[in-house]
Order: structure tokens, then C-alpha cells, then sequence
């Protein structure tokens, strides 16, 4: 028998992340090819905006996907999200050349207000919350504050395109296959103060550390590449990650729903007092997924290398949830 399709609302869904991301999740690579899906798009209530929300509309229809069992274009939150399974909060602004994402809180943050507030309303109970807008950790905060009636873990922001590139970077410099790297994470704020550890990585049974072997290496040329990577892609592209921060989307709700087999990924989650970090403050952590449900990875060491930055990136993400302070 065929499942019950389920709903997954997408807003900024005329934007460039919603237009690499929309054709996939209808396809199934989302939630997987057995899966039909209801696609609730919101846009801004803006004619130009609306009329390319509906042109998207009309591409999905002409790929005929046999998953896609409907579509609505909706301008208001409340309808959009009205029981909802999944949310993948995308609309926003993105930065242009010379800003940092953190400079997109005045701009940005009131959204998560709004659509945390109207989740909290009209979604499903089990809604799968991910926040892609930027700054994404600090939004998606918001957003779950907005949202007392929901269950805090519901909320997460995308960390996983800092995983992701980290993983290609290792992959490079170690000379391994990215599919045989286990074990790799990404600490903090989706920012250049994240911190990607390597520590534990594991490929084949063999320390990544040991492989690579070269501390200056991790210092000086890994982390300012994975952590600035984003403003890279700006300069060349004169645009930010499209394809690519799609792609994570897709990978962060795929395990959230599908499970990783025990394998570590990266999740932007609330803190439940984890490795010192404060309860709610939303953290980059290793986790594994299972039956619809994320675990952060326990008792893992930290070094003081690793301290010193994972108290920077906190830091960091502390400044910014006093900033919006009068937004939750
Ligand atoms: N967390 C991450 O790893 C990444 C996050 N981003 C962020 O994702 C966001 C979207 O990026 P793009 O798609 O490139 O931007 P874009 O400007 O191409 O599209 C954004 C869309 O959101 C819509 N929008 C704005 N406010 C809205 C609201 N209140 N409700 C519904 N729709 C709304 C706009 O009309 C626009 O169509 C930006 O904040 C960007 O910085 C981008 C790459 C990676
Ligand atoms: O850098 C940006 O503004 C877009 C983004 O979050 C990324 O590519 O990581």
C-alpha cells in the first residue's frame, strides 16, 4: 500500500536555495522514493514575488513527479504552515560581499518572530523544523522561542554545508573517498567561528588525525577554508551557496527522518546543557539519528585547542541571542 503523503512547507520558495531545493524534495530524495509530499510554498505578499513562486509551480508540474501528490502558493505563515510535518524556513536575505551573517539579524530576525509564532499555531505537533535563513543558529532560536507549545528539540539550523565542506576538505588533504570519512563534526555557529573537528574521524579504521598529521595545517588552512567558505563563494559567484546549501538541507532532513545507522552527522540543536553549553543555546553538535529522533554524541574529549574554540563560537552565539533579546 502507498504511504499517506505528508506535508512539507518550504518558504523563500522563489528564492535561489528553493529553487535547487524544491525539485529534489518532490522527487523523493528527501524523505525517500516511497514517500508522496504536499509542497506548502510561502513567499512574500509580493506580486513579482508571487509571480515567480507560481512559474517554480509550473516547472514542478511539467517534471510530472509521481511523489508530488499536491502544491499550494500561500503569502501568510499561517496558512502555509497549517499541519505542517516538515518546515524548512529558507526566506530571507541573503548577505552581499564585505558583510558577515550576523549583520542579517536586523534584517532577518523578526521572519523567525512571525513563523515561529504561527508554527506554534497551525503546524503538526511533530513538526521537523529546519532553519536555512541567516544567520541561521540565532533564527532558529528565535523561532523556537516563538513557539512555546512545540517541543524545543523540533527546532534546528543548518549546520551541515559546514559539514559537508569539511568533509570535502579532509577528503582532499588526507586523500580518502568522502564516503569512507566517519566521524567528523562541526562545533558552534554556522559562521567563520564554527569549529570542524577532525579529532575522532575515522577512515577505515584509521585516525584522519594521524593520516593528515599536520596541526598547522588544521589551524591556519582547514578552518579559516571551511569557515570562510561562504563569503568565497560569494566573491566568485557574486551570489551565496545555492546548490550547495540545498544539498545540505536535504542531507540535514534526510537523516532527521530517515536515520544514520549509527553514523555521526552534523546538527545546529538546542543545548541541553551538552559539553558546557548553555541550555537552548542552538550548537552545532555531533549527533545520530533514529527513528525520527537526533542524540547528541556523549562524552567525547575536549582539548584545550578545541575548548579555546569552541568557547570563541559560543561566544559568539551568546553576543547574538542578546541582540535579539526583544524579539523572543
Ligand atoms: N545555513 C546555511 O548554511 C545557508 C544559509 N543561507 C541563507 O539562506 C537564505 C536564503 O538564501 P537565497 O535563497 O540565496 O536568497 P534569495 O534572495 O535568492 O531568496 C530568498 C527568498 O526568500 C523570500 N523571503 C524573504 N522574506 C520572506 C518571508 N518572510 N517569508 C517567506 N519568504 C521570504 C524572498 O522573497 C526570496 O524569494 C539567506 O538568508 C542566506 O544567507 C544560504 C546558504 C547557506
Ligand atoms: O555565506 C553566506 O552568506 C551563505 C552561507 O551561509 C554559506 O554559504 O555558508
Amino acid at each position: 500500500m502507498s504511504k499517506k503523503p505528508v506535508r512539507v512547507a518550504v518558504t523563500g520558495a522563489a528564492g535561489q536555495i528553493g529553487y535547487a531545493l524544491l525539485f529534489r524534495i518532490a522527487s523523493g530524495e528527501m524523505l525517500g522514493k516511497d514517500q508522496p509530499v504536499i509542497l506548502q510554498l510561502l513567499e512574500i505578499p509580493d506580486e513579482k514575488a508571487q509571480k515567480a513562486l507560481k512559474g517554480v509551480m509550473m516547472e514542478l508540474d511539467d517534471c510530472a513527479f509521481p511523489l508530488l501528490a499536491g502544491m499550494e502558493a500561500h503569502s501568510d505563515p499561517m496558512t502555509a504552515f497549517k499541519d505542517t510535518d516538515y518546515a524548512l524556513l529558507v526566506g530571507s536575505r541573503p548577505r552581499g560581499p564585505g558583510m558577515e551573517r550576523a549583520e542579517l539579524l536586523a534584517v532577518n530576525g523578526a521572519i523567525f518572530t512571525a513563523q515561529g509564532k504561527a508554527l506554534d499555531k497551525v503546524a503538526s505537533r511533530n513538526v521537523k523544523v529546519l532553519v536555512v535563513g541567516n544567520p541561521a543558529n540565532t533564527n532558529a532560536y528565535i523561532a523556537m522561542k516563538s513557539a512555546p507549545s512545540l517541543p524545543r528539540e523540533n527546532f534546528t539550523a543548518m549546520l551541515r554545508l559546514d559539514h559537508n565542506r569539511a568533509l570535502s576538505q579532509v577528503a582532499a588533504k588526507a586523500k580518502v573517498a568522502v564516503a569512507d570519512i566517519e566521524k567528523l563534526t562541526v562545533w558552534g555557529n554556522h559562521s567563520p567561528t564554527m569549529y570542524a573537528d577532525y579529532r575522532f574521524a575515522t577512515v577505515g579504521g584509521k585516525a584522519v588525525k594521524d593520516l593528515i598529521n599536520d596541526q598547522a595545517w588544521n589551524a591556519d588552512v582547514f578552518l579559516p577554508t571551511v569557515g570562510k567558505r561562504g563569503a568565497a563563494i560569494i566573491e566568485a559567484r557574486g551570489l551565496s551557496s545555492a546548490a550547495s546549501a540545498a544539498n545540505a538541507a536535504i542531507d540535514h532532513m534526510r537523516d532527521w527522518a530517515l536515520g544514520t545507522n549509527g553514523k555521526w552527522v552534523t546538527m545546529g540543536v538546542p543545548s541541553n546543557g551538552d559539553y558546557g553549553i548553555p541550555k537552548d543555546v542552538m550548537f552545532g553538535f555531533p549527533v545520530t539519528t533514529a527513528n525520527g529522533k537526533y542524540e547528541i554524541v556523549k562524552g567525547l574529549e575536549i582539548d584545550a585547542f578545541s575548548q579555546d574554540r569552541i568557547n570563541k563560537t559560543l561566544k559568539e552565539l551568546q553576543d547574538e541571542q542578546a541582540g535579539v533579546a526583544h524579539l523572543v
